[in-house]
C-alpha cells in the first residue's frame, strides 16, 4: 500500500526541500503538500513534477494559523485518506525580527561565541500580534495550528496494527528560559519564536507519552540555519551573499550552518527510514553539514521537564475546547442572521 505523507508549509524551503529528497527515495509516495497559499502551492507541485514525471502530488488548503482552516483541511484529508503514514508539522512564521547589533557584537567577543551562532540566544526579537481567533500569531501558527491538526486526524494517525508519524521542524532557538507555562501564548515576551518552537518540543514529548500506546510517534528536529524566505526575512539576501564566507568559515567550528534547504532536511529525510520505536522521545534531531559538506543527522537531548510537559498538553486541550466552542458560536450567529 502506498505511503500517505503530509508536509505542511510544502512550498518553499525545507518543506520542498524534503517533499524533493522523499520523491528522490520512493515514488510510490503520495504527497500532500498543505499550503496557505495555493498559487504557491501548485508552483512547487509543477517543480517537483518537472524532476518526478510520475509521482502523486496531492495539495491541501491549509492556514495553519486559523483554526477554521486547520478543521476545514482536517476534514478534506479524512475524506481523501485512510492512514497518515506520516504527518510532517514544518509551517513555521517568524514576523517582523529584529537582531539586537550590540548583543552581537558583545557575543562576538565572548566564550560564548559559538553557542550564539548556533542558537541566536538573545539576539532576535519579534513584534508578534493577534489573529482573528484571537491567538497570538506566532503560537497559533507554530504551534496550536499543528496540535489541532494532530486531534482532528487522530482517526487517521491511530490505526490498530499501524505505526504513524509526526515530525516536528523545531529549532535550536527553542529556549526553556524564555517559555513561561503561565503565558504559553507568549503575550508578554519579545521572543514568541522561540518560546513556541521551545513549546513544540514539550508537546512532542507530552504526545508520545499519550500516544505512544496507539501507535502514533513523534520526533523533534533542527535542520540548523538555512538560507530560506524565513532568513530572508531576518537580513536581506544581498546581505546573507556579502557574508556567506564567513558563514562557510563558521560552519567548519559548529556543523550547524547547514545553510541549503536540501542540508536542512537532512534530519526529516533520515527520519522517514528510521523505526520509531528505536527513537529517543527526549532527543531533538539536528540536521548538520561538515566543513567539508558531508550531511548527517546527530540526536542532542532536549532540556524538557516531564511534568511541565503534560500542564501544557492539558492547557492546549483546554484551549482547543475554548476554540471549538468560539466557532460554533460564532458559526451558529451566522446562520441567525
Ligand atoms: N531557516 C532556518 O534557518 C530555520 C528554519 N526553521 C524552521 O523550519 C521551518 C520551515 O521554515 P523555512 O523553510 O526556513 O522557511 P520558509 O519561509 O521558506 O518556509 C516556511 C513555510 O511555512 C509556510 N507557512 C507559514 N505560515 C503558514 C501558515 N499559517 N499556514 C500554512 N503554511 C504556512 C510558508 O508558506 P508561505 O510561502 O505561504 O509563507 C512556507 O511554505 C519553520 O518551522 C522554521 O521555523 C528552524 C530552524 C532554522
Ligand atoms: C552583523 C550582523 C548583525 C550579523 C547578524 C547575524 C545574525 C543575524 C545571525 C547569527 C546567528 C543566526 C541564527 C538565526 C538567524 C540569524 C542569526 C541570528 C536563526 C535564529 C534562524 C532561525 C532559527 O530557528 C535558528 C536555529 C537560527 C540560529 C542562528
Amino acid at each position: 500500500m502506498e505511503r500517505v505523507v503530509i508536509v505542511t508549509g510544502a512550498n518553499s524551503g525545507i518543506g520542498l526541500a524534503l517533499c524533493e529528497r522523499l520523491l528522490t527515495e520512493d515514488s510510490q509516495l503520495r504527497l500532500c503538500l498543505a499550503c496557505r497559499n495555493m498559487q504557491r502551492a501548485e508552483a512547487a507541485r509543477a517543480t517537483l513534477l518537472t524532476s518526478h514525471t510520475s509521482a502523486h502530488v496531492d495539495l491541501l488548503h491549509l492556514d495553519v494559523g486559523s483554526v477554521q482552516s486547520v478543521l476545514s483541511a482536517a476534514q478534506e484529508v479524512k475524506t481523501r485518506y485512510k492512514r497518515i503514514d506520516f504527518l510532517y508539522l514544518n509551517a513555521g512564521i517568524m514576523p517582523n525580527p529584529q537582531v539586537n547589533v550590540r548583543a552581537f557584537f558583545k557575543g562576538l567577543f565572548s566564550r560564548n561565541v559559538i553557542n550564539m551562532f548556533v542558537t541566536a540566544e538573545g539576539l532576535l526579537t519579534q513584534q508578534d500580534c493577534i489573529n482573528s481567533d484571537g491567538l497570538q500569531e506566532v503560537f497559533a501558527t507554530n504551534l496550536f495550528g499543528h496540535f489541532l491538526m494532530i486531534r482532528e486526524l487522530e482517526p487517521l494517525l491511530c490505526q490498530a496494527g499501524h505505526m504513524s508519524r509526526l515530525v516536528w521542524t523545531s529549532s535550536s532557538n527553542a529556549c526553556r528560559s524564555v517559555f513561561s507555562i503561565e503565558d504559553m501564548q507568549h503575550r508578554n515576551g519579545k521572543e514568541p519564536y522561540s518560546s513556541s518552537k521551545y513549546a513544540s518540543d514539550m508537546l512532542s514529548v507530552a504526545l508520545n507519552r499519550h500516544m505512544n500506546s496507539q501507535g502514533l510517534f513523534s520526533t523533534v528536529t533542527c535542520p540548523g540555519v538555512v538560507m530560506t524566505n524565513l532568513t530572508y526575512g531576518i537580513l536581506p539576501s544581498f546581505f546573507w551573499t556579502f557574508i556567506m564566507p564567513i558563514m562557510w568559515l563558521i560552519r567548519t567550528f559548529t556543523n550547524t550552518f547547514t545553510l541549503k534547504p536540501y542540508n536542512g532536511a537532512e534530519a526529516l529525510h533520515w527520519l522517514f527510514f528510521q523505526n520509531p520505536e528505536s527513537l529517543d522521545p527526549r532527543a531533538k534531531y539536528h540536521s548538520l553539514t561538515s566543513g567539508f559538506g558531508r550531511n548527517y543527522t546527530q540526536p542532542r537531548q532536549m532540556d524538557i521537564d516531564d511534568e511541565m510537559s503534560d500542564v501544557l498538553y492539558e492547557k492546549l486541550l483546554e484551549l482547543e475546547k475554548v476554540v471549538r466552542r468560539k466557532l460554533n458560536e460564532q458559526n451558529a450567529n451566522n446562520k441567525a442572521q
